[in-house]
């Protein structure tokens, strides 16, 4: 099978347990959830996409024969270090493009993998970081991982209250809660403050790449 990225960078990883971590990011092409065209954006299940994943033309992207050349890729861009390569598998949502080839490539290569994914498929089992972001709307099949990571609050439909406490059960070692970035950043952090002084469960992570400014 082939892949299409989207782009490829080094960097750290900027949200969840993992913030501060040296990693490569691969953002495969396309998403199960939104078209990533902006006139379709008001209709789509996720309306608060924050990336653009349509393509194959961003830095380090393209489509990709097979999974060794995508993994020598990736480890292009982590450089000579042979120690703590981390690899984070994000999108649009790469769970549509992920296989077993993709997998022992990159564990071939000595990578620690994560994965980014909103949880409509169920994730590789060789996957060793899993990340899950529920979205309103969505028909969330994973219900297990390290991590949930909840964006609040959610525009539209919304993640009711009900909803936060039924993923308090969902078998996740971490439940943090993101806050929106749009318009209303301010009233957005304030209110996943809010949401986790009230339940104490759920724990505050910020997108730490963006006031950083890294990619
Ligand atoms: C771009 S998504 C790609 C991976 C996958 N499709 C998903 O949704 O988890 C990466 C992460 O960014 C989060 N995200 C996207 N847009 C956001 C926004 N406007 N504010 C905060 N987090 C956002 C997603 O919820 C997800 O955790
Ligand atoms: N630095 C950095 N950290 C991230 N964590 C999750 C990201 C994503 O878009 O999946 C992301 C991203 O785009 N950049
Ligand atoms: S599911 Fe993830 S990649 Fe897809 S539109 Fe939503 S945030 Fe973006
Ligand atoms: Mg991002």
């Amino acid at each position: 099978m082939s892949y299409a990225v989207k782009e490829m960078f080094l960097t750290l990883q900027g949200e969840g347990v993992q913030a501060g971590r040296r990693a490569v990011f691969l953002r495969f092409a396309g998403c199960n959830l939104w078209s990533g065209r902006e006139q379709d954006r008001a209709s789509a299940v996720c309306r608060f996409c924050d990336t653009d994943f349509v393509g194959t033309d961003g830095l380090g992207g393209g489509r990709f024969a097979d999974a060794r050349d995508l993994a020598d890729a990736a480890l292009r861009f982590w450089g000579e270090r042979t120690e703590g390569r981390y690899i984070v598998l994000t999108g649009g949502e790469p769970m549509l493009q992920i296989d077993d080839a993709l997998i022992d490539a990159l564990h071939g290569h000595g990578f620690t993998i994560a994965i980014e994914s909103n949880g409509t498929i169920p994730v590789h089992p060789g996957i060793d970081w899993v990340c899950i972001s529920p979205k309103a709307g969505s028909d969330v099949v994973q219900r297990s991982g390290d991590e949930l990571k909840l964006v609040w609050p959610q525009p539209g439909a919304g993640h009711s209250l009900a909803d936060v406490a039924e993923m308090e059960a969902w078998a996740f070692a971490h439940h943090l809660i993101q806050p929106l970035d749009d318009a209303r950043a301010a009233d957005n952090a304030r209110a996943a403050v809010d949401l986790v002084m009230d339940r104490p469960v759920w724990r505050l992570t910020v997108q730490a790449h963006k006031y950083l400014g890294l990619r």
